[in-house]
């Protein structure tokens, strides 16, 4: 059965891991997609080309996420290709492991504009749209298992998960009148770019799959059915949830 027939499913962060896993999920459930990214042009373009093989329409926006002007102008050549937005799927986000200590300026400040004001500009920017259309939409934040734990290198970086996870409940109440769900899925540890190097040290690696029940580290398509789920009416009546997709590492305290 295709959930997302018809709809057009936009995705930040879409060029590689778990924003990548959501567009070909969402192409793969019969969704035209519109991926934005920063940087990575070649799997960007290669994203796309598995939507297309996937027999929908894709296209590839480049533009940095911490800019206001990035969102619209993301949201209006979805418009423009695809005549509408039904899903946003907000997931583009950053996390350069440091110690807190010595925490650069810098890192902080790239790290809140990438992850929060990012998502809060694109799903702004999504909601007027969807509101201007007049039937409803569907918002799914990438948030994190960070939004409910802490990380020693990662000082810098779970606020903003919070800051995701809070933005979407608060969103699921301004936007419920409109017929706009807000969501957000709190991946658990999830073998991307972002966490090549933390995980290349072996011992890091065991422990973390050890403290994961099922035995594993996620794989970016262990989050695609999740936020397919989410953004289908098989969740019709779900908005301002958080759904952990952990392989049971949140509830592993002994
Ligand atoms: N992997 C994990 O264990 C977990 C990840 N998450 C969250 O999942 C989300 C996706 O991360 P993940 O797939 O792991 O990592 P990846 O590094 O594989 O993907 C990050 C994506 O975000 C894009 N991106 C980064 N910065 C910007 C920017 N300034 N503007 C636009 N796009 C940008 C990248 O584009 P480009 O390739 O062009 O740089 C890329 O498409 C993040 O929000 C992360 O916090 C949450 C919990 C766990
Ligand atoms: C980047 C980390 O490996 C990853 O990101 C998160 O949000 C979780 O803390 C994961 O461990």
């Amino acid at each position: 059965m295709k959930l997302l027939e018809g709809k057009t499913v936009l995705v930040t962060g879409g060029s590689t891991g778990i924003g990548r896993a959501a567009a070909i999920g969402a192409a793969q459930h019969g969704a035209d997609v519109a991926i934005n990214y920063v940087a990575s042009d070649e799997k960007a373009e290669s994203c796309i080309a598995e939507v297309e093989a996937l027999g929908r329409r894709g296209i590839a926006v480049k533009g940095d996420v911490a800019l206001p002007e990035t969102a619209t102008d993301f949201v209006a050549k979805a418009v423009e290709a695809f005549g509408k937005v039904d899903v946003m799927v907000s997931n583009a986000g950053i996390c350069p492991f440091h110690a807190f200590l010595d925490m650069p300026v810098e890192t902080v400040d790239r790290t809140f504009r990438v992850n929060l004001h990012g998502a809060y500009y694109m799903v702004q920017a999504a909601a007027n749209q969807m509101v201007k259309q007049g039937h409803g939409g569907v918002i799914v934040a990438v948030s994190s298992i960070s939004a409910l734990v802490g990380g020693e290198f990662q000082t810098h970086y779970t606020p903003t998960k919070a800051g995701v996870h809070s933005l979407m409940q608060s969103a699921a109440i301004a936007l419920g009148k409109h017929g706009i769900r807000c969501n957000s899925v709190l991946p658990g540890t999830i073998l991307t770019e972002i966490n090549k190097d933390d995980l290349a040290d072996e011992a890091k690696r065991r422990y973390m799959e050890e403290r994961t029940p099922l035995g594993r580290l996620g794989m970016p398509e262990d989050l695609a059915g999740p936020i397919v789920f989410l953004a289908s009416d098989m969740a019709a009546y779900v908005t301002g949830a958080a759904l952990l997709v952990d392989g049971g590492m949140f509830v592993n305290l002994q």
